[in-house]
């Protein structure tokens, strides 16, 4: 069986290449980083190391790479691919996409079998957008073969792996931890099980609760860490001031999970302790610049901070810690962030209330758009949020 995955990075390398090639298949990886491909090419292997205290060391063989600019090379890996997946960054979905709808034209040509494309990023619904990128590709006749042969199921993937920083281009230090989730009932039946992943009937209170509480946490270390002059999240976690507010933000999205998905309250306190915990991880080194990247992305409206914050007051709460956070999150200043930048520049030359309008699509009446609001104006003032 064969796997072409979309991403060699952290997390392609990391996660998912490794669980795929643990379950037998032959894994392609496609990227544009020549230093990737090259040296996946070469050595058909690389070691994954394992961030606790034995440090183990898994070596993940049977793999190469192929040029992701390379268009016909993409196309011919995807013709031939048992399963495709993806961990590029959901704002690169639609640059995947020209391959993908060209591979797909092949397999249609050739009668090729069924085909799943799981795009593991960050995001409700990463592989609907995927699917919205590469049907605008084809012809209507071609949408209709292809929904026929390729499904795209939605998942929830979750492991800290941070920017890593070894001699080796191609080794890869991660947190123990691991789930991926994948929506089973978007699948043909069947399917080749990959070992580790949990198939489920019904993905959204997985994804909900992942991006709502991992990711919604850690963008809550990371913008309030950065507001205190930290540059690591295993330097915020050591602050409980902080801490106690990141704790502030989980006890909101909590209740919105609790009350949507059904989740018992108790369970759900332990797996925010459970996160809190692996944030805390003093064998690995993540830094606040990788974990609050893309705050425009973050503070979109589907995003951790956004949804849940609007979620709750639906459910009639104030959700003024994850207020503060979006407030926080618009001092998040690295200028080789690109979307640090562009809001950076943003909020010069058309100020706060028109910046965050115009990233979170909350008009200055929302009552989400005034909490922030107030909030940014406590955190300008110096006094607390
Ligand atoms: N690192 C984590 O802890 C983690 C955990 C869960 C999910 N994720 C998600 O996984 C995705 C990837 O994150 P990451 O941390 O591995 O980032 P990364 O930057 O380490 O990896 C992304 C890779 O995609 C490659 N890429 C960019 N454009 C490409 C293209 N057109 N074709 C092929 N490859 C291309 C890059 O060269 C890079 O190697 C993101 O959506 C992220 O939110 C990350
Ligand atoms: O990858 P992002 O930018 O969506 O979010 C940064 C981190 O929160 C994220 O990569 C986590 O480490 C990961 O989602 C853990 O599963």
């Amino acid at each position: 069986m064969k796997a072409l995955h979309f991403g060699a990075g952290n997390i392609g390398r990391g996660f998912i290449g490794l669980l795929l090639s643990r379950s037998g298949y032959e894994v392609t990886f496609s990227d544009v980083n020549k230093t990737l491909v090259d040296a996946l090419r070469e050595r058909g292997e690389y070691t994954v190391t394992l961030a606790d205290d034995e440090q183990e060391r898994i070596r993940v063989t049977g793999v190469t790479a192929i040029d992701g600019t390379d268009l016909a090379a993409v196309a011919s890996a995807v013709a031939e691919a048992d399963l495709v997946t993806t961990a590029v960054g959901v704002n690169i979905l639609k640059h995947i996409a020209p391959g993908i709808a060209r591979g797909i034209e092949r397999r249609i040509a050739a009668s090729a079998g069924p085909l799943h494309l799981i795009a593991c990023e960050n995001a409700i619904g990463g592989s609907a957008q995927l699917k919205a990128h590469v049907y605008a590709l084809l012809d209507e006749e071609t949408r209709v073969r292809a929904d026929a042969m390729c499904a795209f199921p939605n998942a929830a993937v979750d492991r800290i792996v941070p920017i890593q920083h070894n001699e080796d281009p191609l080794a890869v230090t991660v947190e123990p931890f691991y789930e991926w989730a994948v929506d089973a009932s978007a699948m043909f039946p069947g399917f080749k099980r990959v070992e580790g992943v949990h198939y489920v009937d019904d993905l959204t209170p997985y994804i909900e609760r992942k991006l709502f509480t991992v990711n919604t946490g850690h963008a809550s270390a990371a913008y309030l860490g950065n507001l205190k002059g930290y540059e690591t999240i295993q330097q915020a976690m050591e602050d409980e001031a902080l801490v106690g507010e990141v704790r502030a933000v989980l006890d909101e999205t909590g209740a919105v999970v609790v009350r949507k998905h059904g989740f018992d309250p108790e369970a759900h306190g332990r797996y925010i302790e459970t996160i809190l915990g692996r944030f805390r991880n003093p064998h690995l080194t993540d830094e606040i610049s990788r974990v609050g990247r893309s705050p425009i992305r973050k503070l979109s409206p589907n995003d951790r901070l956004v949804s849940p914050a609007l979620q709750a007051l639906e459910q009639g709460a104030r959700p003024e810690a994850l207020a503060k956070v979006m407030a926080a999150a618009l001092r998040f200043d690295y200028p080789d962030d690109p979307e640090s930048a562009e809001l950076q520049r943003s909020l010069k030359e058309k100020g706060v209330p028109a910046t965050l309008t115009a990233y979170t699509s909350l008009q200055p009446e929302h009552p989400l758009h005034r909490l922030a609001m107030e909030q940014h104006e406590a955190l300008s003032s110096g006094l607390p949020g």
